[in-house]
C-alpha cells in the first residue's frame, strides 16, 4: 500500500512538474499567457522524497476490488477520489494565491482490465471481385463507356455480377452483400439501362420513373452523384435528389420541372407527397431501398407506408429492391410488404454464390428459413478489427493518443471516430480542436505546446445544418489525411475514400451498426482498421459479437498510450534532463497525466466549459441508457462510475447535479428500438432521431440549434 502511495506522489509530483514546464512555455509565448490557467501543488515538501523503482507494472495501485459500481447513479457507493476544489475563475488572481488543485490519479482505483479469453470464429467472406466484364452484359454501349472511362471501372463485382442479370430480367429482389462491394452500381446500372431502353422516350414532364429511398442526406448525395454519372449519355433522363436541409420551395419547382430518377429520404418525400400537388408515381417502374434496414431502424415504417401507399394508389407494376449490408427481420418485414416473388441475392451465402441467377428464384423471402434469420455478417477480409479495454478515467486521453500515432507519426492516416449522440462528437470536436489542432504554426494559448497542423478535425452530426454538413462531407471526402467525429449519420453507405482507420469511442448498439461503421474502411478489396474502445466492464461485448462471428484481436492501451513518449511536450520535470532513457510504464503514466491536465485545464477554465463538460456526460450517461435490452447485461448506467467517467469529459469532479430521477425521465424517452415490438417507445426515438435524419422540416428544432450554437464553449473567446 505504501508502495502504491508513493507512485501516487510520483505522478503528482510529475503532474506538477509537467504543468509548470507546460505553462511556462505559454507563458513565453504570449502575454495572455500570464492570465492562462496555472496551477501548482503545494510545497513539494509536503510531499515524501520521490523513490524510483526498478520495475513498475502499467496500474500501480494495489488491486483494492474496487468496481466502476462503487459509486453509482444510485448514489450509495462511496467516492473513489477526492481531488480539491478547483477555482475557475483565475485571470485576475495571483497565481501563488490560488487553491492547490490535485489531478486525481488517472491510474488509482481503476478496476481490473481483464484477461480477454474471446473464442476464434472464423469470419464469413465474401470474394469481391469477379473477372467478369461490364462489356459481356447486355447494356447500352454508352453506359459500358461511361462505367470504363467516367467510373474507370471494367469487372464486376460479385454483388454486381449476380444482381444485373436479375434486375434486367425484371425481378424484385433483396441484395446483401458485404460492405464496400459495390451494392449502388447493383442497382443503378439496371435502372439507368432499363429506363434508356424505353420505347416510348422519357420526358422530363413525366416525372419519376425510378424512386431511389436512402436514410441520409449524405447517402443520398452520393446516390444521386451516382446516378448522375450513369445518365450522362442519356440526357433525356433527369436525376433528383430530395432530402432534409434543403429549401423545399426549390425542391418543389424541381419536382414542378420534373425529376426521372428522384433520390430521396423517407422524411423527405413523405412531406412533398403531403403538400406538393406535382408529385406523381403513375409511371413509377422501379422502387429501391437503399440501407433498408436502416431505414427501418430509425422507425420510418410509418414513413415508408406513406410512401408505398401513395406509390401503389398510382401504379402497381414496378420493379422492387431492397439492399443492405446486413438482413435483420425487419428488412424481412418491409420485403413483405414491398417485394413481389423476389430473388435473394445473398453473396456471404456460397451456395447462391455458385449458381446462376435464374436458379434463385427458389429462394422466396416471404417465407423466410430459419437460416435466413441471419446472425453472421460478412466483414472485408482486408479489414483487420482491434478492441481495447480502457477504464473509464483513461478514455479521454486514450482516444487522443490513439488520434496523436496515427496523423502525428504516420503518414496519410484518415480516421473516423463513432461517438453514440450530436453532443458528444461537439464536445470533443470543439475539445480537440482547442487543445490539439493548430490553425496556424504556432500554437495557441492553452494548446499543447505541440498542438499540430497536422492535425486536422472535421465534425458530422445530425445538429449541423445542412450546408455545413454537405461541406464537411466534400472537405474530408477530398482530403487525404484527417480526423472525422460523427455520430452514426456517417455509417451507413457513406464511401468516402482511403480511410485507413475506424475508432468506435461508444460501442454501437448491435452487430449491424458495427459491421456498418466499420465498414467505412477496407472498401472495395482496399486494406482498412478498425479499433472499438471498451470499459473493463464491457469486455463481454467482444464475446457478443463473436457469437456473429465478428473477430477482434486485442491491442493494448498501454500500447496506445505509449505514442506519448514520442513526444517531448507531455515530459515530466523527472525526465526532462534526462538525456536518454529507457521508457517505462512510469514515463508513459506521468505523461498521460500530462494530457489528461491539458484537457483538465482547458475544461475548467470557465464555467461556461464545465457546464458544456457537463452536458455532454449528461449526454453520454443519456446514450448509455439506450442500448437494448439483449446488451444491458453489459451496458447498463448503473455499472458506471461517475466519477471516473467524468474524468473522460475532463471534468475534476463527478457532478452532482445529474439527479437519478432526471436521468430516469430522459432514460423513458430514449429507449433504443427494438424491432421485435412495436411499442410506442419506438416512436419516440423516431422523434428523438429525428434531429439526427431530420426530412429538414422541424422548423422548431433548427432554431433551438442555432440557438445551442451561439453558445458552444468552442466558439468562446479563449479568455472566456
Ligand atoms: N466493379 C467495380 N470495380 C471497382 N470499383 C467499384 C466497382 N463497383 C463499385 N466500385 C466502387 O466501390 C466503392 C463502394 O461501392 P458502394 O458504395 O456501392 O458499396 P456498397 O456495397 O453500397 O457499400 P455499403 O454497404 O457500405 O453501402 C465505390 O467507390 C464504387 O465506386
Amino acid at each position: 500500500m505504501a508502495a502504491a502511495e508513493d507512485l501516487l506522489l510520483n505522478v503528482f509530483e510529475a503532474q506538477a512538474a509537467a504543468r509548470k514546464t507546460f505553462f511556462r512555455s505559454f507563458r513565453a509565448q504570449t502575454k495572455r499567457q500570464a492570465k492562462a490557467t496555472k496551477r501548482k501543488y503545494h510545497a513539494p515538501s509536503e510531499a515524501p522524497p520521490v523513490k524510483r523503482r526498478s520495475k513498475i507494472p502499467f496500474f500501480p495501485a494495489k488491486k483494492t476490488g474496487v468496481t466502476e459500481t462503487e459509486r453509482t447513479f444510485k448514489g450509495k457507493a462511496r467516492e473513489t477520489f477526492s481531488p480539491k476544489k478547483y477555482s475557475s475563475g483565475t485571470s485576475n488572481v495571483n497565481q501563488e494565491e490560488k487553491p492547490c488543485i490535485k489531478t486525481s490519479s488517472l491510474f488509482k482505483n481503476n478496476p481490473e482490465i481483464p484477461e480477454l479469453h474471446r473464442t476464434a470464429v472464423k469470419q464469413v467472406q465474401e470474394k469481391v471481385f469477379t473477372s467478369d466484364a461490364f462489356h459481356e452484359l447486355d447494356l447500352h454501349p454508352h453506359l459500358i463507356s461511361t462505367i470504363n472511362t467516367v467510373l474507370k471501372i471494367s469487372s464486376m463485382t460479385s454483388v454486381q455480377k449476380q444482381s444485373i442479370p436479375a434486375l434486367l430480367e425484371g425481378r424484385d429482389a433483396l441484395v446483401r452483400s458485404q460492405t464496400g462491394s459495390g451494392k449502388t452500381l447493383a442497382y443503378c446500372i439496371p435502372v439507368v439501362q432499363s429506363l434508356q431502353a424505353m420505347k416510348s422516350k422519357i420526358k422530363r414532364s413525366d416525372g419519376p420513373y425510378a424512386l431511389v429511398l436512402v436514410p441520409t442526406r449524405e447517402l443520398a448525395l452520393q446516390s444521386f452523384d451516382i446516378v448522375q454519372k450513369l445518365l450522362k449519355p442519356f440526357t433525356w433522363i433527369v436525376p433528383g435528389v430530395l432530402m432534409g436541409g434543403e429549401k423545399r420551395k426549390s425542391e418543389k419547382a424541381r419536382l414542378r420541372k420534373g425529376i426521372n430518377v428522384l433520390i430521396s429520404t423517407p422524411g423527405r418525400l413523405v412531406d412533398h407527397i403531403k403538400s406538393t400537388k406535382n408529385i406523381h408515381f403513375s409511371r413509377i417502374r422501379w422502387l429501391i431501398l437503399d440501407e433498408a434496414d436502416r431505414i427501418l431502424d430509425l422507425g420510418f415504417e410509418k414513413d415508408i407506408t406513406v410512401i408505398l401507399n401513395a406509390v401503389n394508389a398510382e401504379c402497381q407494376k414496378r420493379q422492387n429492391v431492397l439492399l443492405s449490408a446486413t438482413l435483420t427481420e425487419g428488412v424481412t418485414w418491409l420485403a413483405d410488404i414491398s417485394l413481389h416473388n423476389p430473388v435473394s441475392i445473398s453473396v456471404l451465402d456460397e451456395s447462391h454464390d455458385q449458381c446462376n441467377p435464374k436458379d434463385k428464384a427458389a429462394h422466396e423471402v416471404s417465407q423466410p428459413q430459419a437460416s435466413d434469420k441471419l446472425d453472421s455478417f460478412a466483414i472485408p477480409e482486408s479489414l483487420d478489427q482491434h478492441v481495447t479495454l480502457v477504464p473509464s478515467k483513461l478514455r479521454l486521453v486514450c482516444l487522443a493518443a490513439f488520434i496523436l500515432q496515427k496523423c502525428k507519426f504516420e503518414k496519410d492516416q484518415k480516421l473516423i471516430v463513432f461517438f453514440s449522440s450530436c453532443e458528444l462528437v461537439e464536445f470533443h470536436y470543439n475539445l480537440f480542436l482547442q487543445t490539439l489542432q493548430s490553425s496556424s504554426g504556432a500554437p495557441a494559448s492553452g494548446q499543447l505546446p505541440s498542438a499540430s497542423t497536422q492535425l486536422k478535425f472535421l465534425q458530422l452530426h445530425g445538429n449541423m445544418e445542412q450546408e455545413e454538413r454537405r461541406a464537411v462531407f466534400q472537405e474530408f471526402s477530398h482530403s487525404k489525411t484527417g480526423v472525422l467525429l460523427c455520430t452514426d449519420v456517417a455509417a451507413r453507405g457513406l464511401d468516402l475514400p482511403q480511410i485507413t482507420w475506424i475508432v468506435q469511442y461508444n460501442a454501437p448498439s448491435s452487430p449491424a451498426e458495427y459491421i456498418h461503421r466499420i465498414g467505412r474502411t477496407a472498401r472495395i478489396g482496399c486494406h482498412g482498421s478498425s479499433l472499438l474502445i471498451l470499459a473493463p466492464s464491457e469486455a463481454e461485448y467482444v464475446n457478443s459479437l463473436a457469437s456473429h462471428k465478428i473477430n477482434i484481436s486485442e491491442i493494448k492501451m498501454e500500447d496506445i498510450l505509449s505514442v506519448l513518449t514520442k513526444d517531448d511536450c507531455f515530459k515530466g520535470r523527472r525526465w526532462g534532463n534526462l538525456k536518454s532513457h529507457a521508457v517505462g510504464p512510469q514515463e508513459i503514466r506521468e505523461r498521460a497525466t500530462v494530457l489528461q491536465t491539458v484537457f483538465e485545464d482547458y475544461v475548467h477554465s470557465s464555467e461556461k466549459r464545465v457546464s458544456w463538460a457537463k452536458k455532454a456526460l449528461q449526454s453520454f450517461i443519456r446514450a448509455y441508457a439506450t442500448y437494448p435490452r439483449e446488451l444491458k447485461h453489459i451496458f447498463h448506467v448503473r455499472s458506471l462510475h461517475l466519477g471516473h467517467v467524468a474524468k473522460s469529459f475532463g471534468l475534476r469532479d463527478a457532478p452532482t447535479n445529474l439527479s437519478v430521477s432526471a436521468l430516469k425521465k430522459k432514460k423513458t424517452n430514449l429507449k433504443r428500438p427494438d424491432l421485435h415490438r412495436k411499442t410506442q417507445r419506438k416512436h419516440r426515438l423516431a422523434e428523438l432521431l429525428l434531429s439526427e435524419y431530420s426530412s429538414g422540416v422541424e422548423a422548431g428544432v433548427t432554431k433551438v440549434e442555432k440557438q445551442n450554437k451561439q453558445g458552444k464553449p468552442g466558439s468562446q473567446p479563449r479568455q472566456s
